[in-house]
């Protein structure tokens, strides 16, 4: 079986706050994989040891069998984080090239990366403006963009679709069935909303630096008796509904 992300056995805090405890997963290649749960509940700690920007305490994670943090791996790992890490002063276009010279791309092809997700994100006719111009979401829009720049084979979007409006929430995710299905790309997030979590092939609940539960959103769903997403994520967090 090829796992493009194992996490085994791994426990993080900071100071006395225990964080994550002793979580495992595996993530196979070509997944849509989402990760679910309140906030704080350790979510974006989790994705970030998938980058490599936090180090486990204990534990091992594995990011295309290579054992993580790995700077060699961020050609292949594409990370949208939840507050945007962008130039204000430059313009989205200046941003997209500055994002792209970090990584092996030719001049051609990073000319045409940086036209084809500003295109997806719908950001083609205001490159030119600068990002301080840019409302929320346009900002949210580029983020993404960047996170696809280098063509990775790994995407890991942290709420990729805040303040985005829902047609557009809708003509992202659509690509990134297209990334996964045609190009076999793994796509790992994390969602508030309920109905991307139903996209997901695999969802892990997680609550208090646990995976309480994982699988497909119907197994999730049978396994509660529940008739929605939004139950199992109720009644997995041991409220009655
Ligand atoms: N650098 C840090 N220093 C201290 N505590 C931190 C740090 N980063 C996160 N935490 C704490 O770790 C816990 C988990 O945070 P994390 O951001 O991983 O949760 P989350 O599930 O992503 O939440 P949300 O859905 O709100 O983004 C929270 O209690 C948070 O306050």
């Amino acid at each position: 079986m090829d796992y493009a992300v194992q996490v085994d056995q791994v426990s993080k805090s900071y100071g006395h706050k225990a964080v994550l405890d002793n979580v495992s997963l595996q993530i196979r290649e070509g997944q849509i994989y989402g990760l679910i749960g309140p906030s704080g509940a350790g979510k974006t700690t989790l994705v970030k040891m998938l980058v490599g920007m936090e180090r486990a305490d204990r534990g091992n994670v594995t990011v295309l069998n290579e054992t993580m943090p790995n700077l060699e791996l961020l050609q292949e790992i594409g990370y949208m984080a939840q507050s945007d890490a962008l130039y204000a002063e430059l313009t989205g276009e200046e941003n997209l090239s500055f994002f792209a010279a970090l990584f092996k791309l030719g001049k051609t092809e990073r000319k045409r990366r940086i036209a084809y997700a500003a295109d997806l994100v719908n950001l083609s006719g205001v490159l030119n403006k600068r990002v301080s111009a840019y409302s929320g979401g346009m900002k949210r829009r580029l983020s993404l963009a960047i996170a696809l720049i280098q063509d990775p084979r790994i995407l890991i979007l942290d709420e990729p679709t805040v303040g985005i409006d829902p047609q557009l929430r809708l003509s992202i995710w659509s690509e990134l069935q297209r990334l996964k299905e045609v190009e076999g790309k793994t796509i790992i997030v994390t969602t508030h909303v309920m109905d991307e979590a139903g996209r997901c092939d695999v969802l892990a609940m997680v609550r208090d630096g646990r995976i309480l539960t994982s699988g497909t959103p119907q197994e999730l769903m049978a396994h509660y008796g529940a008739s929605n997403l939004e139950e199992v994520f109720l009644q997995a967090g041991g409220i009655q509904v």
